[in-house]
């Protein structure tokens, strides 16, 4: 077995959402289709990828990470090494919360610099970062599914927001992967999906990847996560995260932070699973998070229908900040880190940080 044997995702169920075609075309599971329809686009150039990072035909904070480290790689190949350097600065900055999509684009900038100097095969270099940055995600989603497994109580019902699963990392998950790993391991009742307004992650994706795996999972309207947990219904919280501030403040699809407050408040566990690539040690908490704020049109209509009064102002924030003291863990490749987090964080950021340091400045 190869070492890329060891790493592949065992489940013939994960979802796919990036792959390459023979030549060189990356095609992109059209994650606005699904759950009705498993369609694929593909990118040829950096306008396009742009162009479907933003409208989340590829979304979740690995996965357009990963998605924007192939289409420079292909850039390179097919339109030479200033058009791929134009694409890395481009995609850098397709989003602006997910912290993945700008560490990777400076990471295969930082190949491109060094192989351009040394006179090297910049194309092929940097076709061989990508597939590093997708292979070291295969890696970080295993050992962060083993260790959450773990916090996951025998019999427990585990409450999730958004998709975190392979959709979304390319790999096998962060939180979702968590859940999966503790059902192979016979220790989780169901999941609680929350439907995830207003894009509906939850609802069309979270449930099509936990269906395709075989795990018991109900769907639940936002607003019922409350009374899911007053009822009793949740033993534990897990969800991804964008970014991850150094003192440990967590941006992530809006709806997390209420999920913190009512894990707080009824005595709930709530885990965040996220890698390495995910943490911002430069960024010194969650006020400096930059939030998108997306299109309208996301919440006043549905499903291409208008549902609030033409003119209705609208508030549309894509994700929000969780304070660090309300986090009772983060999952990582590392292991469970625990409260101090800032200290934590120190502790294992060193490794993100040389990472970073080895993709310098977008
Ligand atoms: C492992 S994915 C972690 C996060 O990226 C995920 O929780 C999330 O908020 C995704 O938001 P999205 O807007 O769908 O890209």
């Amino acid at each position: 077995m190869s070492a890329d044997d060891a790493l592949a995702p065992t489940e013939t169920s994960l979802a796919r959402p990036i792959e390459r075609s023979q030549d060189g075309t990356l095609r992109l599971l059209d994650q606005r289709a699904l759950p009705h329809q498993e369609r694929w686009i593909e990118v040829r150039t950096a306008e396009e990828a742009v162009a479907a990072i933003r409208a989340l035909a590829v979304r979740g904070a690995p996965a357009i990470g990963i998605a924007a480290a192939y289409t420079i790689a292909l850039i390179a190949e097919r339109e030479g090494v200033e058009q791929a350097r134009s694409a890395a600065h481009a995609l850098a900055s397709a989003r602006p919360t997910a912290v993945n999509l700008g560490w990777a684009c400076r990471r295969m900038l930082a190949r491109l610099e060094a192989c351009a100097g040394d006179g090297q095969d910049v194309a092929s270099a940097l076709a061989s970062e990508a597939d590093a940055i997708a292979h070291e995600q295969h890696a970080a989603d295993r050992a962060i599914a083993t260790a959450g497994a773990e916090l996951v109580p025998p019999g427990g019902r585990l409450l999730t927001i958004c998709n975190t699963g392979a959709l979304a990392t390319g790999a096998e998950g962060t939180a979702l992967a968590v859940a999966l790993e503790a059902h192979r391991r016979g220790r989780l009742a169901e999941v609680l999906v929350l439907e995830t307004r207003p894009l509906l992650q939850g609802a069309r994706l979270t449930t099509w990847e936990l269906a395709r795996a075989g795990v018991p999972h109900r769907l639940l309207c936002d607003s019922a996560a409350a009374t899911a947990c007053a009822r009793g219904l949740v033993d534990c919280v897990f969800v991804g995260a964008d970014r991850i501030a150094r003192n440990g403040d967590v941006a992530n699809k809006i709806g997390t932070y209420m999920l913190a407050v009512l894990a707080r408040h009824h005595g709930i566990p709530f885990y965040v699973a996220a890698p390495l690539s995910t943490f911002d040690p430069a960024t010194p908490d969650g006020r400096s998070i930059p939030i998108e704020e997306r299109a309208p049109a996301e919440v006043s209509e549905f499903a291409g229908q208008a549902i609030a009064p033409a003119r209705t102002k609208v508030w549309n924030p894509a994700f929000d900040i969780t304070p660090a003291a309300l986090v009772s863990a983060i999952v990582c490749e590392r292991g469970v880190l625990r409260p101090p987090l800032a200290t934590a964080i120190a502790r294992v950021a060193g490794s993100a940080e040389r990472s970073r340091r080895a993709g310098g400045a977008a």
